[in-house]
């Protein structure tokens, strides 16, 4: 068997909030015995299975090319050879799960031939037959091959490569610990360190007992900074000795102070009737499922209409907390805890926004795709309804917004196979197309999701869910993902800048008075802070005191970049104040923006657009008419790129170059990114 790790800080099991079939390569454990390492091979490493598929992988350099010789399999291992492919001349891996007693249960499997990226094997495995048949996680699906090392590691970013940790003496152990501080703040309170692994990203692996060494100093580093490490992922050494092993732990900053917390922000979108809400409801909730009548989705919906017409007409928001050991603390069983409950118990949040399915609210939508600032947008899609146009509206904004997409294929239940298949199929095809140029990959395995939960942020990867709300089948994967996936931005650049506060909602609390929410764009805002608020109809500023300042519903003393707040503000009318306005630091010299020029991509337009077209601009919380004043061409049609100069109709508003929006009239649809802010007041 594989050799066992110890459990970091008093956890027993490693394998953090995802529960594999019993067939699958969670975690890369493919029994020792029943692999094939060792068992040949030119290099005499033979060949391996399910082994970690670590962050930001180089092509496999080892082509096995020999045929392995399996030994004698138990119930429910699988086993991995290797043979010639004589047509193509490179080798291709067949992989047989074994019912027992020499007994196949699967047939065999043909994996992507040796020498191709990680990322094209699991092309090459999710694609052409429409995903496969397996859904969720588990299931003894199609197997796949890894690639053994990384690229090079990098200075930045939050993945530290460490091949030994063995007792370092104690100036050397002081260092590991700055080191760690600094992933540490890279990663927002998150890093990755992968064990086992030079620095030239060789995944060269540890003898059990020196791995085992190695994770304990790695603990002890991690105590030091009030953190915690579990590990995530475990796998044979693919460069180094037969028996060595290597280690992906997670290692995450317990929260000291609420300004510490890890805000994960998560927008669901995708058409009605989806299953958006109740898998929000089922995510956020106290563990209970939906019973596929709409049980789960009410704790989500907060006017009385929603809760009769079951349609979301609103933004709402639900928080899930992980703890440091990736459980999450929502569930209790038995009642759904109070947000400050979650806070209370949780090391990180994750904030899901319930966006509306139906066109007539498509406004809203857009809006909460641009001003919640989200880090990912859920794209979920109902495995028996299949993509439909609104499906491709939203994915088509959340792409111009250049928000990294996560599809989540709920009622998996309810969807026959070729139905579902069809469905995977159809999204698989969307991604890839040349408009989005994604790489989907149908997750399914613990080791698939943490690849995609690493690679999501910088690369072109999809990762596709497939989930039931009713009967539970995949949402652990998908729990999984969201416990890894890290903040799309180093907030902690941005926390020594001047304040900015952008507005998305203004509300009249009786007793308290004024009170706005928003995202902490940069800097902070804390109690008793004087700011500027505005533009004004005029473009003027005022200055505003805050008064009080919550987080997740908990009164906090300030709130920090990269969070989003409610502010209770002194003496101001609430008339005065409207979404899409800001508090800046009085510091800064406010600006407001009449005109400005932008590049914009017509994605849809019934005939032309030309000078004194007026379509709405969405950027961040704006959300006003603006006049095209001037185009670099006679006319723009749909899928023409063109230089537009617009002027809002009413106001000034607070917009930055380089900030991107989206432009919509009736069926009119079109992505900009700000170029040039042109009349300023
Ligand atoms: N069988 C089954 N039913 C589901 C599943 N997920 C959701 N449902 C049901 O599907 C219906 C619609 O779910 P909602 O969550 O309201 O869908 P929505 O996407 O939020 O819809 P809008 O808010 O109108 O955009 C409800 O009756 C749910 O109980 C699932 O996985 N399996």
């Amino acid at each position: 068997m594989q050799p066992p790790l110890p459990p970091l800080r008093g956890r027993g099991s490693t394998e953090v909030g995802v529960r594999a079939g019993p067939s699958s390569s969670a975690l890369g454990v493919v029994p020792a015995g029943g692999g094939v390492s060792g068992a040949g091979g030119k290099d005499g490493r033979g060949v391996r299975a399910g082994l970690a598929g670590p962050s930001r992988l180089a092509p496999s350099s080892a082509g096995p090319s020999v045929m392995a010789a399996a030994p004698p399999a138990q119930e429910g291992e699988r086993l991995v050879a290797v043979v010639p492919d004589t047509a193509g001349g490179g080798g291709v891996a067949l992989v047989v799960t074994h019912g027992g007693g020499g007994r196949v249960t699967d047939a065999p499997t043909i994996l992507a031939p040796p020498g191709r990226s990680r990322m094209e094997e699991l092309l090459a495995a999710d694609g052409g037959g429409g995903g496969g048949s397996s859904r969720g996680g588990g299931g003894g699906g199609v197997e796949l091959m890894f690639a053994d090392d990384l690229e090079p590691e990098d200075d930045e970013g939050a993945v530290e490569y460490k091949w030994s940790l063995v007792q370092p003496p104690p100036a050397r152990f002081l260092e590991l610990v700055t080191q760690m501080k600094y992933r540490l703040l890279e990663g927002s309170g998150e890093c990755i360190y992968e064990i086992g692994v030079t620095d030239d990203g060789r995944a060269r692996g540890l003898s059990p007992d020196a791995l085992t060494a190695s994770l304990a100093t790695l603990s002890h580093m991690a105590e030091e900074l009030h953190a915690e490490c579990t590990v995530v992922r475990r796998a044979r050494a693919t460069s180094g000795e037969v028996d060595a092993m290597v280690a992906s732990v997670l290692v995450r900053q317990l929260p000291e102070t609420l300004e510490d917390y890890l805000d994960l922000r998560v927008a669901v979108a995708g058409n009605v009737d989806s299953g958006k809400s109740t898998l929000i409801g089922v995510l956020t909730g106290c563990g209970a499922l939906d019973n596929g009548r709409g049980r789960a989705r009410a704790q989500v919906f907060t006017h009385k209409h929603e809760m009769e017409s079951g349609r979301t007409s609103s933004v709402s928001q639900q928080i899930m907390g992980f703890g440091a050991s990736g459980a999450v603390v929502n569930y209790t069983g038995v009642r759904s805890l109070t947000w400050a409950d979650v806070v209370a118990r949780a090391a990180k949040i994750v904030t899901f926004f319930d966006l509306a399915g139906h066109e007539k609210y498509l406004r809203t939508t857009v809006f909460g795709l641009t001003a919640h600032a989200p880090d990912y947008c859920m794209l979920v899609i109902g495995a028996n309804m299949g993509v439909l146009r609104m499906t491709k509206e939203h994915l088509a904004i959340a792409l111009a917004l250049k928000v990294p997409v996560v599809v989540a294929i709920t009622k998996i239940d309810r969807a026959p196979a070729h139905v579902y298949e069809a469905t995977v199929t159809h999204i698989q095809k969307l991604l890839k197309s040349p408009g989005a140029r994604k790489l989907p990959v149908l997750v399914k395995s613990a080791d698939e999701l943490a690849m995609c939960a690493q690679n999501i942020v910088h690369d072109r990867v999809v990762p596709i869910f497939s989930v039931s709300n009713v009967t539970g089948e995949g949402l652990d994967l998908l729990r999984g993902f969201l416990n890894l996936a890290p903040s799309r931005r180093n907030w902690a650049e941005y926390r020594s800048s001047p304040t900015e506060f952008a507005i998305d909602e203004t509300f009249l609390v009786p007793g308290v008075g004024t009170v706005v929410s928003g995202t902490c764009s940069a800097g902070s805002v804390g109690v008793g802070q004087s700011l500027s608020l505005g533009p004004d109809h005029s473009g003027a500023y005022v200055s505003v005191i805050v008064k009080s300042v919550h987080y997740k519903r908990v009164p906090v003393r300030r709130v920090v970049a990269g969070q989003a707040g409610s502010l209770a503000l002194k003496k101001v009318k609430r008339a005065t104040v409207r979404k899409g306005m800001v508090m800046l630091d009085t510091r800064v010299a406010p600006g407001a923006v009449w005109e400005f020029t932008a590049e914009v991509l017509v994605l849809y337009h019934g005939t032309t657009i030309r000078p004194g077209y007026q379509p709405v601009i969405h950027c961040a919380a704006v959300r006003q008419a603006a006049r095209v004043v001037t185009i670099d061409k006679e006319v723009v049609r749909t899928g023409d790129r063109a230089l537009l100069r617009f002027c809002f109709c009413y106001r000034p508003e607070h917009i930055k170059a380089d900030a991107r929006f989206v432009l919509r009239e009736g069926k009119t649809k079109g992505i900009g990114r700000v170029l040039d802010i042109a009349r300023t007041c």
